[in-house]
């Protein structure tokens, strides 16, 4: 059985106090979770969210790293130092990072295999643009990007890490994919990975629907078979709607 995973991109937003304040409500937030959870506050302030949620059941990630241990690589940030900072999780070739940092496949498969080695689990992010979609291309450049993500993983590697499918035409633009759209690509997503490293794999990959992801549309897109979680963008910077999206998971 997947455990659905809802994650907070928190993008380029909150100074460290908001961040801190942002967390504290999140945990002060009773109940049982059916689904894990997982906020991904930006560097300057993982620290300070992980001395938070370091006693619930809140897990932190980052939004990007950098694949080498260290270096003379400035500006960029180790897998090792995203461990240091407490993080479990890492959003990979997250679709800003591809289209404003010129982030490829082959990249974004040598953070992968970066982060699997630092015991960090990778969310890898793929999806079409608009254009892509309107021209029928969907399917050939998710499987692109999934192959190309996860290209000499083994069938366990991958089985533990989670891809987030978020077409570009849905983030922030209110734009959400309809349930039936977000659940047949995620099942395309999940054949394409039964194609490349068997059926256990993709039994047992979890993979999150991302895009305009708000409490009024997630316990539906939640209830598909293939969609697993959520990776949330705007809806994770405030503890309510978080929240509400969190419920829609119970
Ligand atoms: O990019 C996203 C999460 O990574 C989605 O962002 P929005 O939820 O703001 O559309």
């Amino acid at each position: 059985m997947r455990r659905p995973i809802i994650a907070g991109n928190w993008k380029m937003h909150k100074t460290i106090a908001e961040a801190v304040q942002l967390a504290e409500a999140l945990k002060g937030q009773p109940g049982e979770l059916r689904a894990e959870i997982v906020l991904c506050p930006p560097f300057t302030a993982l620290a300070a969210v992980a001395a938070i949620i370091k006693d619930s059941p809140i897990a932190l990630g980052a939004q990007n790293m950098h694949w080498e241990e260290q270096g003379a690589f400035t500006g960029e940030i180790s897998p090792n130092m995203l461990k240091d900072a407490g993080c479990a999780y890492v959003i990979l070739g997250h679709s800003e990072r591809r289209q404003y940092f010129g982030e490829t496949d082959e990249l974004v498969n040598r953070k992968a295999k970066a982060a699997l080695a630092h015991d960090l689990t990778p969310i890898v992010c793929v999806g079409e643009t608009l254009v892509q979609r309107e021209a029928g291309e969907t399917e050939a450049i998710v499987a692109t990007q999934t192959r190309g993500a996860l290209a000499g993983l083994t069938p366990e590697a991958v089985a533990s890490l989670v891809i987030a499918y978020e077409p570009v035409w849905a983030i922030g633009t209110g734009k959400t994919a309809s349930d039936d759209d977000a659940q047949q690509v995620i099942a395309f997503i999940r054949a394409t990975v039964a194609a490349e490293f068997g059926n256990a794999a993709a039994a047992a990959v979890r993979i999150q629907y991302g895009g305009s992801v708000k409490a009024a549309n997630a316990a539906s897109l939640l209830s598909r078979p293939d969609i697993d979680g959520a990776l949330v963008g705007g809806a994770s910077l405030k503890a309510a709607d978080f929240q509400g999206i969190i419920d829609g998971a119970r």
